[in-house]
């Protein structure tokens, strides 16, 4: 205890130095007994708007603030792009030591992660089907540290391990896997701790988050922000945000915040396998933004099954940019199909259905099938879909509820218990979704099969049937 507070208090002392203005209305909190690290908390009410803390840019750990920038040629950075340039900066910050300027800084940054890329075979396997398990990307990172970052180190061997006799030495030892783990904590730490920062002279605010995104902003210069990095999220009670100055970066008050509460930034409606994924923790209120994905193979696979795929019409549609590996089911509340359930694939299996006349009537259009209209085969072909991947899952929702006392709730699991609770939890997310999307299904189905009818009522003149009774509008 005495040194997790010691080291809040270096780190805060630290930051004051180097130039940092902090509210004396706010503290950096001991959570861990809410399994939640440091955060940082109001002692005193504070308004709206009103500043928490300013962090000059220079106190940034950045490329640009880095002294390894001066030494090595700017080319290697360009070359190696934002993550890795980030990545060998900090190698070049954490291999200095109590030297570097960012010494007490990196003391109240963890070493340990519970992202799914430090999880155990039998701990991933809890997640079961779920899409997250290929997308945690541990081989690929290893193979760009090899090829990209280790034949820089070796090169530069002298400026990162400045001073030690043993430095070509020490840059080859990096090739071995506890040396590679190294890497992996410090890409860790910037995926759940760095902030895509602006330039300075642009001078305006980044995104809604700042949060340093993966794919979107994979070219934004990254940075680490101390104490902005301090903050833990939540989906509904975000009540700070950072603001790009040009000399540094403000964090103010979204809304006012009593005593005693804490600030919070937000992560972005990231579904839980991904917060898992790249913050190693989640929250019941992030289920609002689970989704399940269904594989393009899957599509393939029943498609194929159900004699209706067709190579001239994947090329089409891929012309018309509706192909993708994966489509996704997204929670709505209340539950509606067409909220909920990814348009391209609706109009990728209603496209696979239609008849050659009427494929080459809409195609000399350019036109595709309207995803809000669905007819009873296309249900019929997701619903079988929708069971496939239901089937892919090692165990069943009910025979997951029905053992939820085996392994507890996240919120009361041991540190043991806690990947497979928190696992657990993210695979029963995914698996109710796809028992919402297969009784939406069933219900069209029945709908439209027991009451002929209605359904020749419904069947506008381009021979389509509307998703009665699913009134919202598509989130797409
Ligand atoms: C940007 S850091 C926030 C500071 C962090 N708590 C610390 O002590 O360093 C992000 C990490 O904080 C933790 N975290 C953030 N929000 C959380 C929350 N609402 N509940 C539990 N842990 C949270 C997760 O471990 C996440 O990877």
């Amino acid at each position: 205890m005495a040194d997790f507070d010691g080291a809040s208090q270096a780190f805060l002392a630290w930051l004051q130095q180097s130039g940092a203005e902090i509210s004396p209305k706010i503290r950096l909190e001991d959570l861990r007994n809410k399994d939640a690290g440091r955060g940082v908390v109001a002692t005193q009410s504070i308004p709206e708007h009103e500043l928490l803390f300013r962090i000059p840019r220079s106190a940034l750990l950045s490329v640009e603030t880095s002294i390894l920038s001066s030494e090595i040629p700017a080319s290697t950075f360009t070359h190696l792009g934002p993550w890795l340039s980030l990545i060998l900066t900090m190698l070049y910050e954490h291999f200095n030591g109590p030297a570097s300027n960012w010494a007490a800084y990196f003391d109240v940054l963890p070493t340990e992660f519970n992202t799914l890329m430090f999880w155990t075979d039998d701990e991933l396997a809890e997640l079961q089907a779920s899409a997250v398990v290929n997308k945690i990307g541990k081989d690929g990172a290893d193979a760009m540290f090899v090829e990209h970052l280790l034949p820089l180190i070796e090169e530069f061997a002298d400026i990162l391990f400045a001073g030690d006799v043993r430095a070509k030495d020490r840059a080859k030892e990096m090739r071995s896997p506890e040396k590679l783990e190294i890497m992996h904590k410090m890409g860790s730490l910037i995926m759940a701790y760095a902030f895509d920062v602006e330039p300075s002279m642009s001078n305006t605010d980044v995104d809604d988050e700042g949060f340093a995104e993966e794919e979107e902003d994979a070219a934004l210069p990254k940075g680490l922000v101390p104490l902005a990095d301090m903050l833990n999220a939540d989906a509904d009670r975000c009540n700070a945000r950072l603001f790009y100055e040009k000399d540094c970066l403000e964090m103010k008050a979204l809304k006012p915040i009593k005593a005693g509460e804490e600030i919070f930034n937000d992560y972005g409606p990231l579904p839980r396998s991904d917060l898992l994924r790249r913050y190693g923790y989640i929250t019941d209120n992030y289920a609002q933004y689970d989704v399940v994905e269904i594989p393009m193979e899957l599509v393939t696979e029943i498609a194929t099954a159900a004699g209706i795929w067709s190579q001239k019409r994947l090329e089409y549609l891929d012309e018309e940019e509706m192909l993708d590996s994966g489509y996704d089911i997204a929670a709505s509340s209340p539950f509606t199909l067409q909220e909920s359930l990814s348009p391209e694939v609706i109009i990728l299996i209603e496209s696979l259905l239609l008849s050659d006349e009427e494929f080459e009537r809409l195609k000399t259009k350019n036109k595709l099938p309207k995803p809000e209209k669905m007819t009873s085969k296309g249900a019929e072909v997701l619903h079988k879909i929708v069971q496939a991947r239901i089937a892919q899952y090692a165990t069943t929702l009910e025979e997951d509820l029905r053992t939820f006392d085996q392994v507890p709730a996240v919120d009361a699991a041991t540190p043991k218990t806690r990947r497979y609770a928190m696992a657990k939890a993210v695979r029963i997310g995914e698996k109710r979704l796809l028992a919402q999307t297969e009784e939406a299904l069933r219900e069209i189905i029945a709908r439209n099969g027991g009451i002929a009818a209605k359904r020749q009522r419904d069947v506008d003149e381009e021979g389509d049937v509307e998703m009665s009774g699913l009134g919202k509008k598509h989130r797409v």
